[in-house]
């Protein structure tokens, strides 16, 4: 590997004895990780192998997945190295919470942060360039998770919707990505000396207007995926001189894990609760992480608990985006619902209708009419004349043991039908209507059983060929 000399003189002086350590470690192969995805029915039943899990995150393991295989396909697995996966546990997220993930795409901390919610709270997930917030989307439906809105928003757009609105937020913000060296070698091509510190200035910007949206009391992550110290303790030296509020906590250091250092910014102390994750002492890719918090006191109104807490937040106001179900729509959920499922799994005062489609959106949620979004609560469905039609993101949600209507088909036919085909299911005397499909006991897609065939609603812009 070609690293720019300034690169190099930079890092021989920030890490003396120890630098060639780390210029060796740069040209080393990537490290490869996973996560399994509790908010999936027995989510450990992967063909992966689990025997060498990452010591600091539950769910983490070594290794690595095809983005073609039926676990990352059904979101029980979002591949992730090992590094990244650390920043989504020090967020430390409790069910209930409300969370901001401001810089979001790909999605691996929101994938995380979704599932550590587990239904109760709510996560919006931002990202500010709309083809990457589109590939979000993807990663997050996949995961199952209903309590999640993706937009597509600027952070200043979105701090004058949300002032003091979120427990907690997270900014992996974009930086000069030098902990990317080995993974995408492109990176290089991007690095020049100054870089950093254009970089910190951005993430300066994005700062100031992540802090208009935390509540007192709430915590602030702050992560990069580089080595600079511009980007790194010196951003956090400035957070904490120019807010006072707030004190930088302690994160727990596991083997390998490096301590942020204070003579890399101003010299304060505090900077030591920070982590710096180097390739050459840790195995992973390397990041930088601060969790700073918010002293004032937290207000006292409830805390919401998810979809059991119905006093709305935001602008008190009904979401304008949505209107109500007419009586068809409703008789046509209620049937689809109650063929499909063995309770009440969406309450008829959660469920709204934008356009011709259907929505499960809580009263509790924020009025996000006037931001850009991509997805506007979990949706369900579509109207279609006098018939509902269920959404491909329902399918990844369901647990196939609610579900009363269900085809479970073999890994063979799940090849078939990924790609487009229809299945002829010769044994099955079902009667005609939609089905879960499942695959090894994985909800994949709906499918219409029409005389023994199985009609193909796979969603055409994700077919693929396994
Ligand atoms: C390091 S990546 C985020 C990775 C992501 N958190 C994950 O774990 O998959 C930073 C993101 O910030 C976005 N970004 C770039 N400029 C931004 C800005 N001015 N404000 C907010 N986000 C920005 C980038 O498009 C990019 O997707």
């Amino acid at each position: 590997m070609q690293l720019p000399a300034e690169f190099v003189t930079k890092y021989q002086e920030i890490l003396g004895q120890e630098a060639p350590a780390f210029f060796a470690s740069l040209s080393q192969q990537p490290l490869k990780g996973f996560r399994l995805n509790p908010l999936k029915e027995d989510e450990k039943k992967v063909a992966y192998s689990l025997a060498e899990p990452v010591p600091y995150v539950a769910t983490g393991f070594y290794g690595a997945v095809s983005g073609h295989s039926l676990e990352h396909q059904t979101g029980y697995v979002y591949s992730q190295e090992p590094s990244a996966m650390y920043v989504g546990e020090v967020a430390d997220v409790s069910p209930g919470e409300v969370v901001l993930d401001l810089c979001a795409a790909p999605g691996g901390k929101s994938t995380q942060i979704a599932a550590k919610l587990n239904g109760a709270g709510l996560l919006v997930s931002n990202e500010i360039n709309h083809k990457r917030a589109t590939i979000l989307a993807q990663n997050l439906e996949r995961i199952g998770a209903a309590n999640v809105l993706i937009l597509n928003e600027d952070p200043a757009t979105l701090a004058h919707t949300f002032p003091g609105y979120f427990d907690k937020i997270l900014v992996d913000a974009p930086c000069s990505g030098e902990g990317m060296f080995r993974k995408d070698p492109t990176a290089i091509k991007y690095w020049h000396k100054d870089y950093p510190a254009q970089c910190a200035a951005r993430q300066k910007e994005i700062l100031r207007e992540a802090l208009k949206m935390l509540k007192p009391g709430g915590q602030l992550i702050y992560s990069t995926c580089t080595f600079a110290p511009e980007e790194d303790e010196q951003i956090v030296a400035w957070l904490l001189t120019e807010y006072p509020e707030l004190s930088c906590l302690p994160i727990k250091k596991w083997k390998g894990m490096d301590a942020g250092r204070p003579e890399l910014a101003d010299g304060n102390r505090s900077l030591e609760n920070t982590i710096r994750l180097f390739p050459h002492h840790f195995q992973g890719e390397g990041h930088f992480i601060a969790k700073l918090k918010d002293q004032r006191p937290a207000p006292t109104i409830q805390k919401q608990s998810g979809k059991k807490n119905k006093k709305r937040r935001g602008k008190g106001k009904q979401p304008e985006l949505f209107r109500h179900l007419n009586a068809e729509e409703q008789e046509l959920w209620t049937t689809f619902a109650g063929q499909m499922f063995k309770e009440e799994v969406f309450l008829i005062q959660g469920l709204r209708c934008l356009g011709n489609k259907l929505y499960w959106y809580p009263e509790e949620w924020p009025d996000i009419s006037t931001l850009k979004f991509i997805r506007p609560g979990l949706q369900l469905g579509t109207f279609k004349k006098k018939r509902f039609e269920p959404a491909y993101s329902l399918v990844l949600y369901l647990p196939p043991s609610i579900c009363l209507r269900k085809i479970a088909i073999s890994v063979e036919e799940w090849k078939k039908f990924v790609a487009g085909n229809t299945l002829t299911l010769l044994q099955d005397k079902q009667e005609n209507g939609w089905y879960l499909l499942t695959c090894e006991g994985k909800s994949f897609s709906f499918g219409k059983l029409v005389n023994g065939t199985l009609k193909n609603f796979f969603p055409k812009g994700l077919r693929f060929k396994p």
